[in-house]
């Protein structure tokens, strides 16, 4: 590594630059047949969901955050060398099953006719069938269930949550195998821009890649500070891909880690990674989803540390607080609960991602303005709280942390 393209040593470090995705033409290929296979639950009003995440990204700028977009990595990096949008485009397209072919190649020949920013586009929009002369060649084009999909390449309307396709650790990331084919492109481009793009090529340590078959999304990989990481067992991330990572940041000698602390949640699409129930906002202070415990306040959780002969050893605790007391050296912890802990109210804050939120600097977040409730408590708890827009954007299911990716942060 010459010199890092990305410091990432806690979550709550003064934000310094971001990785975003700006919603575009993507949100307006959902419908009521695809959404669930999208991941949505429901169709959100573009133009509002633009204004929405514009907002968003001003409020970090006017806190003195770079914001960078991932369209436009994607873009200069194709720019980079004329061979790489050839090579991304076979890579696409294998990626969704189609083999050497007619079809294959009248695909690929149209994807070609683009320049690199439209064909960005492009690839977040998704492919209609009707889009182009697609002279019909094979009989899954024509018949059965392949033929009913509208799309011959189909939308990417999560990509607007950058938290999860890639996790940025220390001085490099994990580059995720994700759970669902609806966003397994998503860290494809993410792949490239880490490999090729000028600005992060050989800059950045690869802690895990995508070409595996367990899975990892960005979205449970909390980084707490400099050496322990929380990471959620969820819908999204697998055992296995703890595991291994936990070795892999333990033995690598450019890794600092020495713990990772795995969370178990509840594995369903309200709580569908660890930050959408539980976020570090400053040095002793959490937002949690009292949910994800047991009536007595209990939980499956293990911490991870390097044994004696370069594995892994396990312990298991129950209590997060504690837990995050002994791993953080903490003598007291403020957990704030989303909702104030209310039966009807924290559910329904926590669905519209309430306990979701990004912190910019120690004590001071960004979160989305309709959980009032937790607003008022964090505030109460001596939060500097900023409200952002929410109608369009929250109808994802993923709220600023899920929508961001720092790339650098000051170190505490
Ligand atoms: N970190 C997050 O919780 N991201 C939100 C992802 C929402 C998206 N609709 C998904 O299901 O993957």
């Amino acid at each position: 590594m010459t010199k890092p393209a990305i410091q990432v040593n806690s979550e709550i470090g003064k934000l310094k630059k971001v990785l975003l995705h700006r919603p575009g033409a993507e949100i307006e290929n959902i419908t009521p047949d695809t959404m669930e296979r999208l991941l949505f639950d429901d169709i959100p009003f573009l133009k509002i969901a633009q204004d929405e995440h514009d907002y968003f990204a001003q409020v970090l700028r006017d806190n003195g955050v770079e914001t960078v977009y991932i369209e436009d990595l994607l873009t200069e990096t194709l720019d980079s060398d004329p061979e790489l949008k050839h090579s991304l485009i076979d890579r696409y397209l294998d990626e969704h099953g189609y083999t050497k072919s007619k079809t294959h190649d009248e695909i690929a020949k149209y994807l070609l006719s683009f320049d690199n920013r439209q064909l960005v586009n492009k690839l977040y929009t998704g492919l209609r069938r009707n889009e182009f002369d697609f002279k019909v060649t094979t009989l899954h084009d024509v018949a059965g269930h392949d033929a009913e999909n509208p799309f011959l390449l189909d939308p990417l309307p999560n990509a607007y949550f950058t938290r999860d396709p890639q996790a940025f650790i220390g001085n490099g990331l994990t580059i995720n195998h994700m759970t669902f084919p609806a966003r397994q492109p998503e860290s494809l481009f993410i792949e490239y821009v880490m490999k090729y793009h000028p600005t992060f090529a050989d800059n950045a340590k690869v802690w895990q890649n995508r070409d595996r078959d367990s899975r990892l999304e960005g979205g449970d990989e909390l980084v707490l500070n400099g050496h322990v990481m929380a990471i959620g067992v969820s819908q999204r991330t697998s055992s296995r891909s703890i595991q291994d990572l936990a070795q892999e940041l333990f033995n690598n000698p450019d890794s600092n880690f020495d713990t990772v602390v795995a969370v178990e949640i509840p594995h369903n699409h309200a709580m569908m990674h660890l930050d959408t129930v539980f976020t570090m906002v400053n040095y002793d202070q959490f937002t949690v989803f009292p949910g994800i415990m047991d009536a007595d306040s209990k939980m499956n959780i293990y911490i991870l540390h390097p044994d004696q002969e370069g594995g892994v050893a396990l312990e298991h605790r129950t209590n997060l607080k504690d837990t995050l007391k002994e791993v953080l050296g903490l003598s007291e912890i403020d957990m704030i609960e989303t909702g104030n802990g209310d039966p009807i109210i924290a559910p329904r804050e926590q669905w519209n991602d309430g306990s979701n939120n990004l912190a910019i600097a120690p004590g001071e977040v960004i979160t989305y303005d309709r959980n009032y409730v937790s607003i008022k408590l964090m505030r109460e708890h001596g939060l500097t709280v900023h409200e952002i827009r929410s109608s369009e954007l929250a109808r994802g299911r993923g709220g600023a942390r899920c929508m961001s990716q720092p790339i650098w942060r000051e170190n505490i």
